[in-house]
């Protein structure tokens, strides 16, 4: 049986709803139908992102935290409720859930009404709402080898990749030149392709830790012989550009853009946060870094997610705790005194990449219908 028409079922934060929306947009591609299923804090402004890309998404009834037992049931027996309805007017032939507690009800529902789930998990390590939901699943996809395999209860475990939103992946290859060229046009950068170029950003949400520290120990290096792209976060504008006062090099400093290939294609050293999304993307881009995982993701996934590349000599990690500005000045002075070192982790980077992941993970619902004639 062809998969033609598919539910996706992913609220909560960006981390979620990003990869959710990415799949949609390549199942469209593929004239396949889908509908996404919202539920959580961010649900109806995610339903108007989906809209613009033309993918139809409805918002389920919000879930409260699963912290406060009594709620979590009448929410859960509300989005339940919400989401049998949806499946029944949508009738997927599938139903997949990109993890968080937001996917309950759907998944549940999907069960009610003898949809077969399937399951993607965003990092390194299987989260738990998805662990719990596992056995609920037909396949568990990973973004990563994951490092806590075997809790998973899925018939099948299978390593999808992470789907990363189709502009971003269509400009993986894109050379620095090209890339250092598009930024001078698109902001007036004033760049040079021939320097060394560090690209410094903290997740979707920017990291005040990095945009304390990093402009410090960058001003203590010599200014000649490098340049600067820095994303501050959407409300950290201020206290990084304070922070930059005098610099004697190249800058570009944002609070954020929705250019990213620009900006990874420009970067030979890329200081980050370690979330799903930016180590499939650095990897896809094949770009060395020094990651500073967040220390209060959830059990610790953004550690798990840095050692996939630090293990493999692709990255460098830095506990937040022992990111310094000393340890940051070593580590810049570094990358220009010995550029080899940090060629050598981005071709490891490279090799890691997984592209088109989106493509993969519907591959594998496939898979589960046509073993299943
Ligand atoms: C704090 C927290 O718990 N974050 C979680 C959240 O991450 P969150 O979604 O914040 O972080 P990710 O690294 O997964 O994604 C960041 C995304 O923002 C994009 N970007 C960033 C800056 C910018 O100016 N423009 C831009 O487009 C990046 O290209 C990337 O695609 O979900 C991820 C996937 O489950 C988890 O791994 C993270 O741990």
């Amino acid at each position: 049986m062809k998969l033609t028409c598919l539910a996706i079922t992913c609220g909560g934060t960006g981390g979620h709803f990003y990869p959710g929306l990415s799949i949609a947009r390549v199942f469209q591609r593929q004239d396949g139908e889908v509908l996404l299923l919202l539920s959580g804090v961010n649900s109806e402004k995610q339903r108007e992102i989906a809209e613009s890309y033309g993918v139809p998404a409805v918002v389920l009834p919000r879930m409260p935290s699963p912290k406060h037992a009594r709620q979590f049931a009448a929410g859960l027996a509300g989005g339940v409720t919400g989401a049998y309805r949806e499946l029944g007017k949508f009738r997927p032939q599938a139903l997949l859930g990109m993890g968080s507690f937001a996917s309950f009800p759907a998944i549940f529902a999907a069960r009610l009404r003898g949809i077969p789930c399937f399951l993607h998990d965003g990092n390194a390590r299987i989260g738990k709402a998805n662990r719990l939901l596992s056995r609920q699943a037909k396949v568990l996809a990973t973004a990563f080898p994951p490092v806590n395999g075997g809790t998973s209860k899925a018939k099948r475990t299978v390593v999808t990749g992470m789907p990363v939103r189709p502009e971003l992946e269509a400009e993986a290859g894109i050379s620095k030149e090209e890339a250092v060229a598009g930024l001078n046009r698109a902001f007036d950068a004033g760049l040079k392709p021939d320097l060394p170029t560090v690209l410094i950003f903290g997740g979707s949400q920017g990291a005040s830790v990095f945009n304390r520290i990093a402009p410090e120990a960058l001003r203590s290096l010599d200014a000649g012989r490098f340049q600067v792209l820095h994303l501050a976060g959407p409300d950290k504008l201020e206290e990084t550009r304070e922070a930059y006062r005098d610099a004697k090099f190249p800058l570009l400093l944002l609070p954020a853009s929705e250019k990213m290939g620009l900006f990874l294609g420009a970067a030979d050293l890329v200081l980050s946060r370690s979330g799903g999304s930016t180590v499939a993307e650095l990897a896809l881009f094949g770009k060395a870094a020094v990651l500073i995982p967040y220390p209060y993701a959830a059990e610790g996934h953004q550690a798990d997610n840095a050692r996939y590349l630090a293990d493999a000599d692709a990255a460098v990690l830095v506990d937040n705790t022992d990111f310094t500005a000393r340890r940051a000045t070593e580590l810049f002075r570094d990358f220009l005194d010995a550029p080899e070192g940090w060629r050598h982790r981005a071709e490891r980077a490279r090799a890691l990449a997984k592209p088109h992941a989106a493509e993969t993970m519907l591959a594998a619902i496939s898979d589960y219908f046509d073993s299943t004639r």
